[in-house]
C-alpha cells in the first residue's frame, strides 16, 4: 500500500476547517493529519487536535521579531513533520516569500471570499458593505502575494438583506467544510498540482474561478 499523504495543518483559532479535514481523513486512507501548528496557544483547534490524538506545536511570535525571523522558527517546526501538504486553515499570519517558495505547490489556503474579490481580512463585512448578493470561499495554492495564488475550488453562498457578519460567516463556513476536505483528497490522490504558476486537476488546467465540473 502506498504511504499516506502527510497533512500538516496550520491554525490560529477555532479549527472548524481542521475538524472537517480530520473527519474526512477517517474515510480517506490516502491522507493522514500528522500535526497541527498554531501561532496562538489558546486556539481551540489545538484541543480538537488533542481530542484526535494529533501532535501539536505552538510557534508564538516574540517581541521585536521580524516576519522572516518568525518564519525561520515556523519552518523548523514544519520540517519536523515532514509534510507532503501544508494546509493553512485560518492561519492568520502572512508568510514570508522565502517560506512560501520553499513549499510552493504543496501549501494551500482557504479564504472566505470569492477571490480575486476581497483578499486580506474582514471579507464578510466588505461583501455586505458592497451590497453583494453572493459571497463564498476559495481554496487556493499559496504564493508570496497575499491571497493571489491559483484558485483550486470555490463555493458560493447567497447574501441576504438581514444577514449579520455572524449569519453570513456561518453560511460560508458550511461550504468551507465541504470544499476544503475535497481539495485535500484530490491532492492526496495525486490528482492536484501547481505547475507554471497555475492549478491543474487530472492534467487539466483549472480556470480562474476554480474547478467547475462540465
Ligand atoms: N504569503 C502568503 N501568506 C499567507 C497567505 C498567502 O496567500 N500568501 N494566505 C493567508 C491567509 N489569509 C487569508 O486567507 C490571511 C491571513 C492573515 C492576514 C493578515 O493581514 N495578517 C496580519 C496579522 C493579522 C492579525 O494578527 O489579526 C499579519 O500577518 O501582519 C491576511 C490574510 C496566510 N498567509
Ligand atoms: N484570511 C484568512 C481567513 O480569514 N481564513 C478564514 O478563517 C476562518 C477559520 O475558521 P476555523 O478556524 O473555524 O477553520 C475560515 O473561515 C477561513 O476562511
Amino acid at each position: 500500500m502506498e504511504s499516506s499523504c502527510r497533512i500538516l495543518v496550520l491554525i490560529s483559532g477555532n479549527g472548524s476547517n481542521l475538524q472537517a479535514i480530520i473527519d474526512s481523513c477517517y474515510d480517506n486512507l490516502n491522507a493522514d493529519v500528522v500535526g497541527v501548528i498554531s501561532n496562538n496557544p489558546d486556539a481551540y483547534g489545538l484541543i480538537r487536535a488533542h481530542q484526535n490524538e494529533i501532535d501539536t506545536s505552538c510557534v508564538i511570535s516574540r517581541e521585536g521579531e521580524s516576519r522572516e525571523e518568525y518564519d525561520v522558527r515556523l519552518d523548523a517546526a514544519i520540517s519536523r513533520y515532514q509534510p507532503d501538504l501544508i494546509v493553512l486553515a485560518g492561519f492568520m499570519r502572512i508568510l514570508s516569500p522565502a517560506l512560501v517558495e520553499r513549499y510552493e505547490g504543496r501549501m494551500v489556503n482557504i479564504h472566505p471570499s470569492l477571490l480575486p474579490l476581497y483578499p486580506g481580512l474582514h471579507t464578510h463585512a466588505r461583501a455586505m458593505e458592497a451590497g453583494d448578493s453572493e459571497h463564498g470561499a476559495s481554496v487556493h495554492f499559496v504564493i508570496p502575494a497575499l491571497d493571489a495564488g491559483p484558485v483550486i475550488l470555490q463555493a458560493k453562498v447567497p447574501v441576504y438583506g438581514d444577514d449579520t457578519i455572524e449569519t453570513l460567516s456561518e453560511r460560508v463556513h458550511e461550504q468551507e467544510h465541504a470544499i476544503y476536505p475535497l481539495v485535500v483528497k484530490w491532492f492526496s490522490q495525486g490528482r492536484l498540482q501547481m505547475k507554471d504558476g497555475r492549478a491543474w486537476l487530472d492534467g487539466e488546467l483549472i480556470g480562474p474561478n476554480g474547478y467547475a465540473p462540465d
